[in-house]
């Protein structure tokens, strides 16, 4: 496109000469034409007059034709098209567009995580091809596919991959992305209203699907409704060749606790695993996560990273986050000094594995799609407020923090708020279902055994 814009005026200058178009039809009929759209061998015109297109056409086609070809060097076919085909061109882009949107929000997918984001290394490239394979052909070569890996290393980005790329193919296709603990809590309240139809609903939005995909199956163990459950959907789908995926923090052989009846399924199609990437994937994943988001960050710096976080790609993206954002809000460069200070409780090897208001703080917030400092924060809406007391019951549950330093942390909020707000879940567990389940998830992310 840009090079036929750069020579227009020339193009339309020589045809004026070679072929010796009088002035008052040059201005009339060459003149006012304006490139629109150029796309492989076909360059679109716009005439901004309907009534002009057939002379146009007729008159002027070849000689702009040919001249092309002699100022680009390249033969394009010539398309013209009016104000009026502009118009119908936009608005069926703009409705292609949101339908689009639609379908990948309908089934539940990170718009971000597609192939070619995804950084290809030794650590996922069987897990990459297969899921590749089974994007080509859902629900025929591996059925199910089971990846798994430790935290953090891009098994839901891979899971939405393959999504994305049937979606991309068809958009008809009837595609639904969701967590093991989503279908649990969906499986719950069907329950809970305790008639046929919601139930009815559930199964009908399960099984009426050509590919499925579980993500985090492991929390399901010990679940015997939603194993139950799971185990008819799974059979129900597989009968019918529709895809599943899922994934998990350890292979089926390694759930002992999980139902043996499903173990068994989940080994029936092909287990792939994601380990921990090497220096180079880091690398690699750091320079593209910088170029993506437009970050301009200094190779040693990157090398820092790479170096010192190496079990969990989350962390080692939320390290380049983080640095960007420390030095955009403290105006600072980013040195290695910078970077040694912001990054030291990432970096330092046991900061980690203690369990601390901190880190019960950050999974919650990951939960929930909400900020660490929302939590810490004011706000009163119930998106944060419940989390936020979610963050008071665990610290108490699971830490030996004096409620005083765990007030301190969330905020400088009185030790008696703490109590009031651990209390109030430990009350409402007792008779919410799905609150229980989340929390039993939460505990296992805090503290995974
Ligand atoms: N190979 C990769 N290339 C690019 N980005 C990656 C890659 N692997 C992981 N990531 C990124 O790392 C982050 C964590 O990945 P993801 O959420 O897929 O991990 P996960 O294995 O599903 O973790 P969890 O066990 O917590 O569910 C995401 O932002 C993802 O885009």
């Amino acid at each position: 496109m840009d090079t036929i814009l750069a020579k227009w005026n020339e193009i339309l200058e020589t045809v004026r000469v070679e072929y010796d178009i009088m002035d008052v039809s040059f201005r009339t009929w060459l003149l006012p034409l304006k490139v629109y759209r150029v796309e492989d061998d076909e360059i679109t015109l716009l005439v901004n007059q309907e009534q002009a297109l057939t002379i146009i056409q007729n008159k002027y086609m070849l000689p702009l034709k040919v001249t092309i070809a002699e100022i680009i060097g390249t033969e394009y076919n010539i398309k013209f098209i009016t104000p009026r085909d502009v118009r119908e061109i936009e608005k069926s882009s703009s409705q292609s567009k949101p339908q689009m949107n639609e379908t990948i929000e309908r089934a539940n997918l990170n718009p971000k995580y597609t192939f070619d984001t995804f950084v290809v290394g030794g650590n996922n490239n069987f897990a990459h091809a297969a899921s590749l394979a089974v994007a080509e052909s859902p629900g025929e070569m591996y059925n199910p596919l089971f990846l798994y890996g430790g935290v953090g290393l891009g098994k839901t980005h891979l899971m939405h991959s393959i999504a994305h790329f049937i979606l991309d193919k068809d958009q008809n296709k009837k595609v639904l992305y969701v967590t093991s603990e989503y279908f649990t809590n969906e499986l719950i309240e069907a329950i809970r209203n305790g008639n046929n139809t919601a139930m009815s609903k559930f199964r009908e939005k399960y099984r009426n699907i050509d590919v499925l995909l579980i993500d985090d199956v492991q929390f399901i163990i010990g679940k015997e409704s939603t194993q139950e459950e799971f185990f008819h959907t799974f059979n129900h789908l597989h009968s019918l060749k529709k895809q599943i995926i899922i994934s998990s923090d350890k292979p089926p052989k390694d759930m002992e606790t999980l139902e043996a009846r499903l173990r068994s399924r989940f080994e029936w199609g092909l287990i792939a695993d994601i380990s921990s990437p090497d220096y180079e994937t880091r690398m690699a994943i750091l320079r593209k996560k910088e170029e993506m988001d437009g970050y301009n960050i200094d190779d040693e710096i990157i090398k820092y990273i790479a170096t010192n976080i190496k079990s969990n790609i989350r962390e080692l993206e939320g390290a380049l986050n983080r640095l960007n954002a420390l030095a955009k809000l403290e105006k600072k460069e980013i040195t290695i000094e910078f970077a040694e200070e912001a990054l030291k409780d990432i970096i330092s090897p046991d900061a980690k594995k203690e369990i601390t208001p901190e880190l019960i703080i950050d999974v919650v917030a990951e939960h929930f799609h909400i900020s660490s400092a929302d939590i810490k924060g004011s706000k009163r809406n119930s998106e944060i407020v419940v989390p936020r007391q979610i963050v008071m019951y665990l610290c108490r549950d699971m830490t030996d923090t004096a409620l005083k330093a765990i007030g301190n942390i969330l905020g400088k909020r009185d030790h008696s708020t703490i109590i009031h707000g651990a209390d109030k879940i430990t009350d409402e567990i007792k008779k919410n279902d799905t609150l229980r389940n989340t929390i039993d998830i939460l505990k296992k992310k805090i503290n995974p055994t």
